[in-house]
């Protein structure tokens, strides 16, 4: 479906990619996680044919993609690109006039949970609104595969949740490809099937997002027992209080012991340990 080969975009002297490669072959909800600047935006752009790597080839359903073709599988909206002069309900029926696959009853249904008026005008909108409105067009789009780009900057907790619900309807009557930015990372967790995890342009993580349950961890309890039990395994955070010791873990699991305390590491957590310490050499 998408396939990255070594591929490196370079704006300038700026890293944007470097010799990125990545598979995606199957569909679901992928949650791509990164550090502001890290090449998620570059990631999507290359996908959508909105610019074109400096060396390697994005395929999408195995056709290169390029500044001249643009695949018509990919849905993509830059965010902050859109400036509509014109009520919601005439931009609904353009996008069903550019677009046929454009699922209008859908985006009609999402409207309304959203509470969204459709006689305003787009740019009358609140931030929040104007996010709620293109993502809403996004996931209507009927594409099969959608690049959503921080769909829920700017929604308040309710709006979130009610946007992560119909995410979910949505895939369910018609599997696509979902690849997902965001920064607030514990909420899509719950939705994404599988993470990629990418930082100064290059892939640090592809996996499922069972396989995180599995082996990221984290371990409490007297120092000397912590350091020894978790001696040869990828720690990737920890910190220390009062001869308590506390390590973030990445990697097999070890066995519940009574003397120290083994439990879940939030997926947030579990990003900073392994892109912020990486950050610093560790
Ligand atoms: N048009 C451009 N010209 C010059 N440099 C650019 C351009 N677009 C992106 N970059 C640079 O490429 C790198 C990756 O940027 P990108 O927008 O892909 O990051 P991002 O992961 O989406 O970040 P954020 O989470 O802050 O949106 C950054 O260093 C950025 O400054």
């Amino acid at each position: 479906m998408i396939e990255f080969q070594n591929v490196t975009k370079l704006y300038g002297e700026t890293v944007g990619l470097d010799d990125f490669s990545l598979s995606v072959s199957e569909p679901g909800v992928y949650c791509l996680l990164g550090r502001n600047g890290a090449g998620k935006t570059t990631l999507m752009k290359l996908l959508a044919g909105h610019i074109e790597a400096t060396s390697g080839s994005v395929c999408v359903f195995g056709r290169e993609v390029s500044l001249l073709h643009s695949p018509d599988s990919v849905h993509y909206m830059e965010s902050g690109a859109a400036q509509f002069n014109v009520r919601l309900e005439t931009l609904f029926k353009y996008a069903r006039s550019v677009n046929p696959g454009f699922d209008a009853p859908f985006a009609l249904r999402m409207a309304k949970r959203f509470k969204l008026d459709l006689r305003k005008r787009y740019k009358q909108l609140s931030f929040g609104m104007k996010t709620m409105a293109n993502t809403l067009i996004s996931v209507s789009s009927g594409k099969d595969i959608l690049l959503l780009d921080e769909p829920v900057l700017g929604f308040d907790p309710i709006m979130r949740r009610t946007f992560y619900d119909l995410l979910q309807e949505s895939c369910a009557e018609k599997p696509r490809v979902v690849i997902v930015s965001t920064h607030i990372i514990d909420e899509i967790a719950k939705i994404a099937e599988r993470l990629i995890i990418i930082d100064e342009g290059r892939l640090v993580l592809f996996c499922g997002m069972s396989e995180i349950g599995e082996r990221a961890y984290l371990v409490v309890g007297p120092a000397e027992l912590v350091t020894a039990a978790t001696e040869g395994l990828r720690v990737i955070g920890e910190t220390t209080a009062g001869g308590f010791l506390s390590r973030s873990v990445y990697d097999r699991r070890i066995p519940d012991s009574d003397k120290y305390t083994v439990s879940a590491l939030s997926l947030q957590d579990f990003f900073v340990g392994l892109v912020g310490n990486e950050m610093e050499g560790m």
